[in-house]
């Protein structure tokens, strides 16, 4: 299970579209959200998006394997879609928030692997919610206001990331993913192989 998890407008949305265009084993966790769509974003690809009755029949249902409240909507990860790739043995990316990951981490600190990605400057970070051009301008100031909130977290995540060029940002997650899927724990199999090499096999 890899996270990732920024302050909004860092890139984080932008990296994992291109991760999962390039690690056809890497599967996109479809968050429910409560949030309204933005334009050029597609219901059950980004976000499934549901009204706060639905969110809470999920919640009441116990479909959600983490959820939290995030500026003023609500989001969550359906369990059902994560066991399934789980079990096809795909590897799955969650785009999340730091309450969400504390949530994981608690339920499954071995199975976790977290990036946690800066923006180059506070600058930056407003000049990309402001190009993103996709919310108003009172949604900009709210997520501008929150930012320093969340990056107070970055401390609880194994790897940091600072986004300057998007190429080598996307780079280097994937070397993390690289490293991560080579660790001895999560190479299955590999007593019994190591046993075979030992009697000659
Ligand atoms: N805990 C939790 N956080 C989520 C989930 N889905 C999205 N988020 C976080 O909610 C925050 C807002 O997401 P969004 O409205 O798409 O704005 P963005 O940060 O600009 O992409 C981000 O920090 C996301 O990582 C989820 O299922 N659970
Ligand atoms: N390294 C980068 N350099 C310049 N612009 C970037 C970079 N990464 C992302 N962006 C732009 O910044 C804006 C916010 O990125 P997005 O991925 O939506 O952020 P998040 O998902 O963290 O809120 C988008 O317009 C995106 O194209």
């Amino acid at each position: 299970m890899l996270v990732l998890s920024s302050p909004s407008g860092a890139g984080k949305t932008t990296i994992s579209r291109r991760l999962l265009e390039l690690e056809p084993q890497l599967a996109l966790s479809v968050s429910a959200t409560t949030r309204a769509k933005r334009p050029g974003e597609t219901a059950g690809v980004d976000y499934h998006f549901v009204d706060p009755t639905e969110f809470n029949l999920m919640i009441n249902r116990s479909e959600f394997l983490e959820y939290a409240k995030v500026f003023d909507n609500y989001y969550g990860t359906p369990k059902a879609q994560v066991a399934r790739e789980i079990a096809r043995g795909r590897d799955i990316l969650f785009d999340i928030d730091w309450q969400g990951t504390q949530q994981l981490a608690h339920n499954a600190r071995e199975d976790l692997v977290s990036v946690f990605v800066l923006p180059p400057s506070t600058r930056e970070l407003e000049r990309r919610l402001h190009t993103r051009a996709q919310d108003s301008a009172e949604v900009v100031a709210k997520r501008m206001a929150k930012a320093a909130d969340e990056m107070s977290h970055w401390a609880e995540y194994d790897y940091i990331i600072v986004n300057h060029d998007i190429d080598s940002s996307v780079e280097s997650v994937r070397a993390i993913l690289r490293a991560e899927r080579l660790r001895r724990q999560r190479q299955i199999g590999l007593t019994d192989f190591v046993k075979g090499l030992r009697e000659g096999q």
